[in-house]
């Protein structure tokens, strides 16, 4: 597929920058105009359509294709409707008109998270569709709400509904992030995410005092603690040119709150904390190291979780795994180099892997730089279209993995 000028776009490209106007940004997503912009997908392909309403005003949407063996799991093709809210006065073109630039960029929040996969899985399907293709799996699009708040309002309770169990998921692709050389990431893991809030309590009193054991003095130990943890796993990173950011575990002190006035001690201080934890970390001797930092600090010092992700899952890279053997011998096919890495944040992936369903967090988006959650976030028409014709790939022969021992 090749890109056109602007008086004939393709009509893919159209189709991308009209779901890009539809204003499903958090805090308060328009999830009513999304859903209904896929039902007229679903409407004009030919698919059901399938409304699972998970909290109230909380749709997922799931479009099918039945395959033609309905003894076999199935495909799911996951993707989230909401996107991070924007700094309008940081960009360049308003972020929800889909700008498109005289080389063919189009600016808008979602153009790479993830709204392009949600056009791209569609348009796949169109195509193999009105090529006249059969698989023997069937293919699930499921799009999901609320990913960008943690998918709590989403994946999470959808994976554990009759309607998720009855999709028979054999195998899932969730999104990825771009890569601005000429391989693709494509992603097998993830760190798990845990936010902590570290609560501080010591003796009050006037500001002008020598007042011993105050709750800021013994926050600071802990917060010198977590952040002397923070550079030790940025050294390892930094000086093992094998680990990805991925493999380490980072944090983020990203919240102080506390005190009143400049002279009053305050009894109470807290800090927060965003900890991404790598795969293979222990997590209970991890729980104790965060309950030895704070004991260090004295007395009245105290942790809660705001996030505490405890079930990290790896989906195997070698071809004891079907799925990945499907998936990367279509990628060589096409000659895609791909780099499996463990990604650094936090994805609806992470509810699928838990229940059992193996994911890959895959984005088809090279000679692009990462901008998710950015200013300016864009993509090329080429690149995007691009990734319409690889999806178109690799449906066929995920969807055509033949029956696992499991399944016969
Ligand atoms: C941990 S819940 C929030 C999920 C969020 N996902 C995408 O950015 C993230 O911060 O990774
Ligand atoms: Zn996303
Ligand atoms: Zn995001």
């Amino acid at each position: 597929m090749t890109s056109k000028g602007p008086e004939e776009e393709h009509p893919s490209v159209t189709l991308f920058r009209q779901y890009l106007r539809i204003r499903t940004v958090q805090p308060k997503p328009d999830y009513g105009a999304a859903v209904a912009f896929l039902e007229e997908r679903a409407r004009q392909l030919g698919l059901s359509c399938q409304k699972v309403e998970v909290a109230p005003g909380y749709v997922v949407t799931v479009l099918t294709w039945p395959g033609t063996n309905p003894t076999l799991s199935s495909i799911l093709l996951n993707s989230h409707t909401d996107v991070v809210p924007v700094f309008k006065e940081c960009w360049s073109h308003d972020p929800f008109e889909a700008f498109k630039d005289s080389e063919g960029y189009i600016y808008a929040r979602g153009a790479q998270d993830m709204k392009c996969i949600s056009i791209q899985y569609l348009e796949a399907v169109r195509m193999l569709k009105m090529e006249g293709h059969q698989f023997p799996r069937t293919i699930h699009m499921t799009f999901v709400p609320d990913e960008e708040v943690g998918g709590h309002q989403g994946m999470e309770l959808f994976v554990q509904r009759p309607e998720f169990q009855a999709l028979r998921a054999g195998f899932a692709l969730d999104e990825g992030l771009a890569n601005p050389t000429d391989a693709f990431t494509v992603f097998y893991s993830e760190r798990s995410p845990w936010w902590v809030r570290v609560t501080s309590t010591g003796k009050p009193g006037h500001g002008s005092r020598f007042i011993e054991d105050t709750a800021a003095e013994k926050l600071h130990k802990v917060v010198s603690s977590i952040l002397a943890f923070r550079e030790k796993e940025w050294q390892r990173l930094q000086s093992n040119p094998h680990l990805k950011e991925g493999a380490v575990t980072s944090v983020n002190l990203t919240k102080l709150e506390g005190g009143v006035a400049y002279n009053v001690v305050p009894a109470t201080m807290s800090a927060s904390f965003d900890f991404r934890v790598a795969p293979d970390v222990d997590l209970k001797a991890f729980e104790e190291q965060l309950q030895s930092w704070c004991q260090a600090a004295g007395e009245g010092v105290t942790f809660e979780f705001g996030q505490k992700w405890m079930q990290p899952q790896v989906t195997p890279t070698d071809d004891s795994n079907p799925w990945w053997a499907a998936f990367s011998r279509a990628c060589k096919d096409m000659n895609l180099t791909l780099e499996p890495e463990i990604l650094p944040a936090a994805t609806d992936s992470r509810y699928l892997r838990a229940v059992g369903v193996p994911a890959l967090g895959f984005s088809p988006m090279n000679r692009t730089p990462v901008l998710l959650h950015d200013h300016d976030e864009r993509l090329h028409e080429a690149v995007f279209l691009r990734g319409v014709d690889i999806y178109t790939r690799l449906l066929p022969a995920l969807a055509s993995v033949p029956a696992l021992p499991s399944e016969s």
